[in-house]
């Protein structure tokens, strides 16, 4: 079921992550000079990744985003080529736009990207990657200051779409656990939806310090059964991927995965399969790449926006459904649209 009586909010989250894909481009064309690289001939990715300089990651953020720009394609065989479009961001083209677009090359976003690209990540990083704590490692999220900016931060979008989530999250009597829930607000919405089920949401102390306030506030709604959420609820500290986790029956991993690399995500999907009892449910809350990894737009422009300021960037479905068959998941086909191009898939856990 969609609840799509709200109004969808995905202009203005497409507008500001496309000054991240601008980013991109930018970079691309005059920094690694992706265009003058397959001038002369398509690459393979692994060819053109190792000519321009990229690990994984920064390939897989950079080049779905300049397919979905309509710039470069895959071939038949798995090879990159220039499409029509992109021919104008070479020198060989007669008019080309390459004297336009460097007129934007010394935009300190854009060098910034390319460093980035090329280092997998920011040079420096003091107080850590925001929304990660990994190690022991400085983390933003253990900072009261920095915990609560960017935990507030993520608050509107999640009020905004936590009540979609949770009416096409499963209804059922039991526990649910919102791993990494920051604010909590998936968790309150859902528990209203099943008066007779319990939560926990496990994040970082200063998180839930967070969360707390906003439970306060949310259980003194006039909301139906707002006066019980308190007791229902557990805020559990601890660090999702050392700690054991309790047993639950549906998982929430909410904007969870696209903080964190791949084998991070194979690592997690792993431990959340763990923690499910069985016939127990792992949902994913995300925005997804296409299974070609070319598209759609508004997502490779988010996933550059998550490549500059997390360890992760956006996966496709296939992608996710591969870790989860790994943990020993059954994904179910379900694909389920919510709102600023996000969405909802989920796996379960047959024995
Ligand atoms: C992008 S936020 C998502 C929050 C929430 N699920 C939402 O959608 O609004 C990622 C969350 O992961 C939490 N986190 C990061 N590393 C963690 C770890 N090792 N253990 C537990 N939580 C962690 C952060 O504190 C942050 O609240």
């Amino acid at each position: 079921m969609l609840n799509n009586s709200q109004l969808d909010l995905a202009p203005i989250t497409r507008h500001l992550r496309a000054m991240f894909g601008s980013r991109l481009l930018v970079a691309a064309v005059h920094h690694l000079h992706v265009f003058d690289q397959l001038n002369s001939e398509p690459l393979s990715v692994a060819e053109l990744r190792n000519r321009i300089g990229l690990s994984e990651r920064p390939a897989m953020v950079l080049f779905p985003a300049l397919c979905a720009m309509q710039l470069l394609a895959y071939d038949a065989d798995g090879r990159l080529f220039i499409t029509e479009l992109g021919r104008y961001l070479t020198t060989s083209q007669t008019p080309n736009l390459t004297g336009y677009t460097g007129l934007e090359k010394d935009d300190i976003g854009a060098v910034e990207m390319a460093v980035r690209l090329k280092n997998d990540g920011p040079m420096d990083t003091p107080e850590g990657i925001s929304f990660v704590k990994e190690g022991d490692a400085p983390s933003p999220m253990d900072d009261p200051e920095l915990s609560r900016k960017f935990t507030l931060g993520l608050a509107g979008r999640a009020k905004h779409l936590s009540p979609i989530v949770a009416a096409n999250l499963s209804k059922r009597e039991g526990h649910l656990l919102d791993v990494a829930g920051g604010t909590g607000y998936y968790t309150y919405e859902w528990l209203l939806n099943n008066p007779a089920s319990t939560a926990t949401i496990l994040d970082r102390p200063a998180v839930l310090s967070v969360a707390a306030e906003i439970l306060d506030e949310f259980s003194h709604s006039d909301r139906p059964g707002a006066g019980s959420l308190k007791e229902r609820v557990r805020l559990l500290p601890g660090d999702m991927l050392t700690d054991e986790l309790p047993q639950t029956d549906i998982l929430l991993a909410a904007s969870l995965f696209h903080d964190w690399p791949t084998p991070t995500c194979q690592l997690l999907a792993h431990r959340f399969a763990s923690a499910l009892r069985p016939g127990g449910e792992l949902w994913v809350h995300d925005a997804f790449l296409n299974d070609a990894l070319d598209a759609p737009l508004p997502v490779t422009d988010y996933s550059a926006q998550l490549f500059w300021g997390t360890k992760g960037r956006c996966y496709s479905r296939a992608e996710y459904r591969s870790w989860f068959t790994e943990a020993g998941l059954q994904p179910t086909p379900d694909n389920i649209p919510t709102q600023m191009d996000y969405g909802l898939i989920w796996a379960r856990k047959t024995t």
